[in-house]
């Protein structure tokens, strides 16, 4: 009697399990010199959970206004999660097993894995979550990001909060650079030609979103280090 009732219920799950694994993305996708940007491909739920686990993170790792190797303090916030963190100080720029404070870095949320999963095609997990947090007029110069050991995966871009105008060129210096507005929910997959392509965020549109009720953007970056 029982089992019929169990076969059927196990029969619902698969179904709930399939229509949830196929949940098509319906935003916008762009390609822009090779950066692919999924414009509104975390809902307000999504980045709610997620700004949540971030929260998490930032109360075992503080965020730090950090100093670049010239001196000179950088506007944005930082932190990270993960086997390694990015940072810079007089030293140089780097990756780092520690916080500043001393601490390991704490685990990167399972909520931001699942978007590496899910658009990085990378067989590797990340070991970086770096943590950028822009209040009233931070911004962040056009840069590469070519710390890390490798070119061939990835890095994977989520922007929570307020709206920002991101910077895309080449791998060489100069030539026409295209922006975009990247919003809440927006995430980034710079692989292939756009991996060491510059990037940068000129501004932000201060309180333009109402995620983060002090305003201000948060932007997530994974990355493979070794
Ligand atoms: O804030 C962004 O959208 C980009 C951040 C970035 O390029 C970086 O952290 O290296
Ligand atoms: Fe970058």
């Amino acid at each position: 009697m029982l089992q019929p009732f169990t076969s059927l219920c196990r029969r619902i799950l698969h179904v709930i399990f399939f229509i949830e694994a196929t949940k098509a993305y319906c935003g916008m996708h762009l390609g822009v010199l090779g950066f692919d940007i999924y414009k509104g491909y975390l809902d307000v739920a999504a980045q709610q959970r997620l700004l949540g686990d971030v929260r998490d993170v930032v109360r075992a790792a503080p965020l730090v206004h950090p100093v670049t190797p010239r001196g000179k303090q950088m506007s944005v916030r930082m932190t990270a999660a993960g086997n390694y963190g990015w940072i810079t100080d007089r030293q140089g720029y780097r990756y780092a097993t520690t916080h500043p404070d001393g601490q390991e870095w704490p685990a990167i949320p399972a909520s931001v894995l699942q978007v590496w999963k899910d658009l990085s095609s990378s067989a590797r997990d990340p070991e970086c979550c770096l943590v950028n947090f822009y209040g009233e007029g931070a911004r962040m110069g056009l840069h590469q990001d070519k710390d890390e050991g490798s070119f061939e995966f990835p890095v994977v871009s989520i922007s929570l909060g307020d709206e920002g105008l991101f910077r895309m060129g080449h791998a060489e210096r100069g030539g026409k650079t295209q922006s975009v507005w990247l919003q809440s929910g927006d995430v980034v997959v710079m692989g292939g030609v756009a991996r060491l392509a510059h990037h940068g965020v000129d501004r932000i549109r201060f309180g333009s979103s109402s995620l983060l009720e002090k305003g201000g953007r948060l932007n997530l970056t994974l990355r493979v280090v070794t």
